[in-house]
């Protein structure tokens, strides 16, 4: 087991601020790539001659080799330190992208955004694993809301600004400097972020897969890790499949919105999780317990707000469509409470191992209800059937969900019997697990 390092106590120090700010910027970098095809759809359907479904794989490819990288990812950056894995991120980022500038083929475009989405995989994960070192754990949520909002500044730039500069300098120019830039800031990177306040994270010993696949094992089976899973993968699926895939379509097919009309509506999730993640983080920084009551309040009102969307009579009005967007928005930031439990309840030289296994959950939920809406709409030609595979997918998380709050609170009054520190103090309510049927601890 690799030496344990201290948690840190009392104030994160100016340099540790610096240290996050600097990774931050790599995953702004991520975000801009990832969404960069958002705008660029048409022109790479021209420059690589396909059609729409074509344009559907780079996304499902993309977001799969995503989610299939987050456990790698937690091992990588708990074995190795999140600077070197980052170093790693920026290099794979810039060379999908370079691939990108000067693909002319429908395979070398593929393989650009596969190689891109490895890069973006191993991201998020490490910045978290970077927080959990350099901060104490009642900023960690607050922290975590920051680096999303800067991840949304990665979104907006791959908005208006990179149309602008597909339709002025172009394709090769724009993405072969984005490229260029990103590979470059990996230097900034290797020589500014340290692993750890102390410097770089103890060297662990080589272990082999049997001592990896254990790691993975007991971080999934801590039932704040499960709980995270349950959480993430419920909250940030809904937003991610309008956002990334099926949004626009929806909003034009079906509810006969212009094109500009249907991405600008878009934009209120952008808005939504930017204001939203801040004040989530400083809100359950503040008050740990409302962790849980926030996540279930959200799964309410987004049923809500999906019986609401597929059950108006005829189209939509703008005016309903606004702050219904605006609600389902808030699942991104409802989605990071799932990583401040796996924060709590792992210790730290596998929280980022446990951050991984959460971070699996929203996109495997991302990828099969984007997969599911499609088939849907193939049979039905109809937006209203297709879309129900989001309610299913929410029902289902939403069980899973609420089973392993209950198991994860049954492991807490067990802790809490023991003697033994507690992240959040709870009271025994009617609907809890009965003490002669307790679970074991989490962590
Ligand atoms: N929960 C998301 C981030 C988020 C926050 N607000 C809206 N979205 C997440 O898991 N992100 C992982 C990533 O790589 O972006």
């Amino acid at each position: 087991m690799p030496p344990q390092q201290a948690p840190v106590i009392g104030k994160a120090s100016r340099r540790s601020w610096l240290i996050w700010f600097t990774a931050a910027l790599v995953y702004l970098l991520s975000v801009f790539h990832r969404t960069s095809f958002g705008v660029a759809g048409l022109e790479a359907a021209d420059r690589f001659g396909v059609g729409a479904a074509a344009l559907g794989t780079f996304t499902v490819l993309q977001v799969g080799v995503y989610a299939a990288m987050q456990i790698p990812t937690g091992v990588l950056v708990d074995r190795h330190g999140p600077r070197k894995v980052l170093v790693a991120a920026l290099l794979f980022l810039g060379l999908g992208q370079i691939l990108l500038a000067v693909a002319h083929s429908y395979g070398l475009g593929l393989l650009a955004r596969g190689v891109l989405g490895f890069g973006d995989a191993l991201t998020f994960v490490s910045v978290l694993r970077l927080i959990a070192a350099h901060f104490p754990g009642r900023q960690y949520a607050v922290v975590t809301s920051f680096t999303t909002a800067i991840g949304f500044v990665g979104n907006l730039a791959a908005t208006v600004p990179l149309t602008l500069l597909l339709a002025g300098p172009g394709w090769l120019p724009t993405f072969l400097v984005a490229g260029l830039v990103t590979t470059l800031y990996a230097t900034v990177v290797a020589a500014r972020v340290r692993d750890t306040p102390q410097g770089h994270a103890a060297k662990t010993a080589r272990v082999d897969r049997r001592e990896l696949l254990r790691q993975v094992r007991t971080a999934w089976r801590v039932p704040g890790t499960r709980l995270g899973f349950w959480v993430h993968f419920t909250t940030m699926f809904a937003p991610n499949v309008l956002t990334l895939l099926w949004g626009v379509p929806f909003l034009v097919q079906g509810q006969g919105l212009a094109p500009a009309t249907a991405s600008a509506l878009l934009t209120v999730f952008v808005f939504g999780s930017m204001l939203g993640g801040p004040l989530t983080g400083a809100l359950i920084g503040a008050r740990p317990g409302l962790r849980m009551p926030l996540v279930v309040g959200y799964l309410a009102g987004a049923a809500l707000v999906w019986a609401l969307l597929l059950g108006w009579p005829g189209t939509i009005p703008v005016a309903v469509l606004v702050p219904c967007f605006a609600f389902l928005s808030l699942g991104g930031p409802a989605s990071m409470i799932a990583f401040a439990l796996a924060r709590d309840y792992n210790p730290l030289h596998r929280v980022g191992t446990a951050t991984g296994v959460v971070n699996v959950g929203g996109f495997v939920a991302t990828t099969i209800t984007a997969l599911a809406v499609g088939v849907l709409l193939q049979l039905s030609g109809n937006f209203r059937v297709a879309l129900l595979a989001v309610v299913v997918v929410l029902a289902l998380g939403t069980f899973r969900t609420l089973v392993w709050w209950r198991r994860a609170r049954a492991a807490l009054f067990a802790a809490q019997a023991r003697g033994e520190q507690v992240p959040v103090q709870v009271r025994r309510r009617l609907w809890d697990v009965q003490e002669d049927r307790q679970v074991p601890a989490a962590a």
